[in-house]
């Protein structure tokens, strides 16, 4: 079967300045993929390229088999022939057309009972009740249901979303994520799902793709990202603290004289390294082996106590998840399958 979406060799440059460098991804079928990355790393272009809202410089995309952009070929299809359904972050319904006015004129001209549909869609995501009201009559969290309704009228292959949730409040950006999942699964459709949230990773995407400086640095599952990320900033992305740098000893990295093993470490690196860890991976439990930390200070979240301690040597405090409030000096033992260890010139870069 062919990808939904095929994107070889993709580079685009904006202003002068290079915003994406040849970026390769593919899509299956009715595949949710999330894109994140820092704010600048290029998903908004990424996504606009994909869309047709933007032209490609060089490489090649293919939608359902499709070749859509590729420069060398002097190809380019309109955004309106590439069959795709649009939902962006400011809900860009029509404010002088009905709710069921906005998705009825999305539905094509040729099609039978098209309002009978329209409501059918409204009716799909919880809003059919408002579709006599305007747009600005009703709440943020409404007006994307509708506008979700609007992009799925079209039939399309492929659903295009651009930080969808990101003007709602937390709980309603919690239950339309939910809705999203739904309806997006229920439509058979792919989804490419633009966002600087790692709930919306985890909660939505079959594979995340990860974007830093406009390369694309990992693309797998959630899972996979959670056990193996590929840089520091992915590291970061799934919760980890760092980085503490220190020389390399056999399979881990020295902090404070104590020798820490970490369960992935990047190849070739040469005598020095940065270590991430995530705070759930590190716990004062007075081993004899462990890194020797004095408390800075503690607060309580979510059931646990945040700890905040001072390694000698280390310049930044290593946080850890405790049950118990903490003593004012402790070991602190790291769970290597927690532990990353890259370059340091690699992590500088990166949290700069
Ligand atoms: N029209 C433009 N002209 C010049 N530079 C641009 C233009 N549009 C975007 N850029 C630059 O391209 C880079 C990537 O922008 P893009 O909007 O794709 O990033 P993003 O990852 O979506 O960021 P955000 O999360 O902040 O929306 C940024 O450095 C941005 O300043």
């Amino acid at each position: 079967m062919n990808a939904s979406v095929k994107i070889e060799g993709l580079s685009k440059s904006l202003g002068g300045h290079a915003v994406l460098h040849d970026v390769n991804l593919d899509m299956a079928p009715g595949e949710f993929v999330v894109l994140i990355g820092a704010s600048g790393s290029g998903k908004t272009t990424l996504l606009r390229l994909v869309g047709g809202l933007e032209r490609a410089d060089a490489g090649r995309i293919e939608i359902d088999g499709n070749c859509v952009d590729a420069p060398a070929e002097r190809r380019f299809v309109v955004p309106e022939r590439r069959g795709l359904g649009m939902v962006f972050q400011e809900y860009a319904l029509w404010p002088h057309l009905s709710c069921l006015e906005n998705v009825t004129a999305a539905i094509p001209r040729g099609e039978k009972r098209r309002e009978e549909r329209a409501r059918e869609l409204l009716e799909s995501v919880g809003v059919a009740h408002a579709a006599g009201k305007r747009p600005h009559q009703l709440s943020g969290g409404q007006q994307q249901r509708v506008g979700l309704a609007r992009a799925l009228a079209v039939r399309p292959r492929l659903l295009l979303l651009d930080e969808p949730l990101s003007s709602l409040d937390v709980d309603t950006r919690d239950q339309l994520r939910m809705e999203i999942r739904r309806v997006v699964r229920e439509a058979g459709v792919a989804a490419l799902f633009v966002s600087h949230d790692p709930a919306d990773a985890w909660r939505l995407a079959d594979r995340v793709a990860v974007l830093e400086g406009g390369r694309l640095v990992q693309f797998d599952t959630p899972e996979a990202l959670y056990r193996a990320p590929a840089t520091p900033g992915v590291a970061r992305f799934t919760g980890a603290q760092g980085g503490f740098e220190g020389d390399l000893r056999g399979p881990g990295i020295v902090l404070a004289g104590v020798d820490v093993a970490a369960h992935h470490r990047q190849s070739g690196l040469n005598g020095h390294g940065a270590l991430y860890v995530r705070p759930q991976g590190v716990r004062a439990n007075g081993a004899a082996d462990g890194l020797p930390a004095e408390c800075l200070h503690a607060v309580f979240e979510a059931g646990r106590y945040r700890v905040y301690w001072r390694v000698p040597g280390v310049d930044q405090p290593l946080v850890s998840l405790e049950d118990a409030p903490p003593s004012a000096q402790a070991r602190l033992r790291i769970e290597p399958e927690q532990a990353f260890i890259f370059a340091p010139a690699l992590a500088r870069r990166t949290t700069d």
